[in-house]
């Protein structure tokens, strides 16, 4: 099948794209650095007005809006006297800190003029992986969506470590519209499309729909946007619209000022047809958002067990562990080979099993204590790789 290019026909199929569009009664958005701050680093009022403007149209016609926004590195800068986006994490993380407040108060003031209330969500990984942080991050956007208030997302910047960042918003936003069950996911970028090239390079032209790899296939990608602004380029962006078509939900990828006009149905931007499949929420954060702490090597009749028969995990499949961890942690359940097989939240800290493994779960039970019963891996908190 066959990429397709230049400006859309207007066939069926284009019709069926911009229903997907039009029809979507819950929508993420997420906007990028570069598309709400001016060539000198600060917050582009008018940039951030168009947006609000945009999303509050949607607000009024009774759709549902998630604006994941970046920004608040980006909106830092200027007033602690920074030239560029900062290399080191804590000069990041106080250019985050000045820049958020800032930022999610640009945006109140915005859509306090359509009379809309904002609530800010910062999340980390652990949000999206612990299942009581899971839940709770859910409930609470559920509950600013019921109360018709628009959620603000970004990652909680001040306080993500290096190893537990997610460090780009495109893949916080596919997982942010997986978590709400969102009917769209809107990436806005200070590029219009996915071209086939750096855009400004000549030769390049613009990608109008993606179904699936093959179109993707040849497509150069590499490179970010603005220096000192944006961090991920389209690398990010395709990798997040991979994410959530990947979870059934469709995207389309195009420029801030065009968002009206897309989300009215219009043929701007690209658009990628989401897979058929819808795994379940919470497993597919697992997979996608964490960074394992450790791992299991598990025996060759524990990998039939987990992976052949979805079984959970008990101490007698397990050979040896590596990592530190605690109970309610990711970590990866691999084969003989080392190969990753599974990942789950281990049920153990990571200094309680080595005197667990390969003893039978009545035998740990009467040794010490029914606790000792548990999984070491609940088949529920399991996903395959
Ligand atoms: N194939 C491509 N199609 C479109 N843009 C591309 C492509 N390859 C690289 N880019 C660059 O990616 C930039 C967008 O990334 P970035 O600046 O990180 O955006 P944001 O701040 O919106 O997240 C574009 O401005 C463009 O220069
Ligand atoms: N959390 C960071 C956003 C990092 C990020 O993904 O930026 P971008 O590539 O502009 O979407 C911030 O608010 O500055």
């Amino acid at each position: 099948m066959g990429t397709r290019r230049g400006p859309p026909a207007p066939t069926a199929q284009n019709g069926r794209v911009r229903e997907a569009v039009t029809q979507a009664r819950r929508i993420v958005v997420k906007i990028g650095s570069s598309s709400l701050t001016t060539a000198t680093g600060g917050l582009d009022d008018a940039r951030v007005d168009t947006l609000v403007d945009a999303l509050a149209a949607l607000a009024a016609a009774g759709r549902e809006v998630v604006l994941v926004s970046s920004g608040a590195i980006a909106a830092g800068l200027a007033p602690l006297g920074l030239p560029r986006r900062p290399r080191d994490l804590a000069t990041q993380q106080a250019a985050a800190s000045v820049g958020q407040g800032l930022l999610i108060g640009r945006y109140a003031a915005g859509f306090a003029r359509h009379r809309l209330t904002v609530g800010q969500v910062l999340l980390t990984v652990d949000d999206v992986t612990r299942r009581a942080h899971y839940r709770n991050a859910y409930r609470t956007l559920r509950k600013l969506l019921d109360l018709r208030a628009v959620p603000i997302v970004n990652e909680n910047d001040t306080v993500a470590t290096e190893e537990i960042r997610f460090g780009d918003n495109d893949r916080l936003a596919a997982l942010v519209a997986a978590l709400v069950d969102a009917d769209l996911l809107m990436l806005l970028s200070d590029v219009d499309a996915l071209w086939t090239g750096n855009p400004t390079r000549p030769g390049s032209t613009r990608i109008t729909e993606v179904r699936g790899e093959a179109d993707l296939a040849g497509v150069d990608i590499g490179g970010a946007g603005r220096a000192g602004v944006g961090t991920g380029g389209m690398v990010t962006k395709v990798e997040a619209a991979r994410i959530a078509t990947g979870f059934g939900i469709p995207v389309v990828l195009t420029a801030a000022p065009l968002a009206g006009a897309a989300l009215a149905g219009e043929p701007v931007g690209t658009f990628f047809h989401p897979a058929r499949r819808r795994p379940a929420a919470r497993l597919f954060w697992l997979a996608h958002a964490t960074a394992p702490r450790g791992r299991l090597h598990l025996d060759p009749g524990a990998v039939q067990a987990v992976v052949g028969r979805r079984k959970s995990l008990l101490p007698a499949g397990i050979t040896a562990v590596d990592g530190t961890f605690t109970a309610g942690d990711p970590v990866d359940l691999v084969d003989v080979d080392g190969a990753s097989v599974a990942r789950g939240l281990v049920n153990y800290d990571a200094v309680e099993l080595p005197g667990l493994l390969g003893r039978s779960t009545g035998e740990l039970a009467a040794a010490l204590g029914p606790a000792y019963e548990r999984e070491v891996v609940h088949r529920d908190d399991l996903v395959l790789l």
